[in-house]
């Protein structure tokens, strides 16, 4: 069945991020070394409490005390990896929503298996861009590194495949993001090219979309408010700077002043 993507409401992600302004939830981050601080920065911004633990016993007691926890194998080593699961089992017999980044999955096989053997654990949200979710669902990608290679238009159908196969939601970001439960497809069409230009930007969203996992209400809705309110943060900072480095300071202030008004 041709299910056609409907525009993400601007109304819809502002009162997200009310909820999220007030909840303000403590996302334990399992992240690669390039993207610690810039995620950590980026949840704080938006009123989120960011936490990196990472020694696996710690990990497992940590993910069982935070609202979401993030998975995001952009730097995997084996000893990374034990921590991750042991993360994972401690969230899901918590009730803890987890959210995972399969970061360059489909050319490198290590971390592309360890993606596969992640899913049968019961992800609230996978995020990855066009390459990457193309390559979770088996299908052929071009993608070489930790960026895309193809347009996310093309990965809607692999995005709806992964989330109803594996009962999950999946938001496949690029151009356009689309956010799905296999059923549903909201678009986001907003964002800059220039967010492709500063590292972490990606990786900052699958944070984002954790610590909008941890909100009550529909998911779906919380994971594309996430995207939105990523996407138009960039939008109306790219409008402004002289190119990545003042990006990455200015994307911070803008999510920090972001009014539900600027979503709409
Ligand atoms: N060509 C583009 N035009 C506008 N926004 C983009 C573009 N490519 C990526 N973005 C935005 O950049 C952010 C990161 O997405 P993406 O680049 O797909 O992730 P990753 O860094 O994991 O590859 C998202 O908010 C997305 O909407
Ligand atoms: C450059 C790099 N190498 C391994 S992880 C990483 C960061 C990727 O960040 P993003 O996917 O958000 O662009
Ligand atoms: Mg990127």
């Amino acid at each position: 069945m041709t299910v056609q993507p409907i525009e993400f409401p601007g109304l819809t992600a502002a009162a997200s991020l009310d909820l999220l302004r007030q909840h303000a939830p403590l996302v334990h981050c399992l992240t690669n070394d390039v993207v610690q601080a810039f995620t950590a920065n980026t949840l704080l911004a938006l009123g989120a409490a960011p936490a990196m633990v990472v020694d696996p016993e710690e990990a497992a007691q940590f993910s069982a005390m935070a609202d979401a926890l993030l998975v995001n194998i952009g730097t995997l080593r084996r000893s990374q990896a034990e921590a991750m699961l042991a993360a994972v089992q401690a969230a899901n017999e918590a009730g803890t929503p987890w959210v995972l980044d399969p970061v360059a999955a489909g050319p490198l096989a290590y971390r592309t298996g360890f993606a596969h053997s992640l899913l049968p654990l019961r992800p609230a949200a996978i995020r990855g861009n066009a390459s990457e979710i193309l390559a979770l669902a088996g299908e052929s990608a071009l993608g070489r590194g930790v960026d895309s290679a193809d347009d996310s238009s093309l990965a809607l159908s692999a995005a709806r495949k992964l989330a109803t196969d594996h009962h999950t939601l999946v938001a496949v970001t690029g151009r356009v993001d689309f956010v799905t439960d296999g059923e549903r497809i909201w678009s986001i069409n907003d964002g800059h090219p220039l967010m492709t230009r500063v590292t972490g930007t990606g990786c900052a969203l699958s944070a984002v979309v954790a610590a909008f996992c941890a909100l009550p209400g529909d998911r779906l809705s919380h994971v594309a408010a996430a995207c939105k309110v990523m996407a138009r943060a960039g939008r109306l900072t790219a409008a402004d700077v002289r190119g990545p480095g003042s990006f990455a300071v200015d994307f911070l202030d803008r999510l920090y002043t972001l009014q539900g008004e600027q979503l709409q």
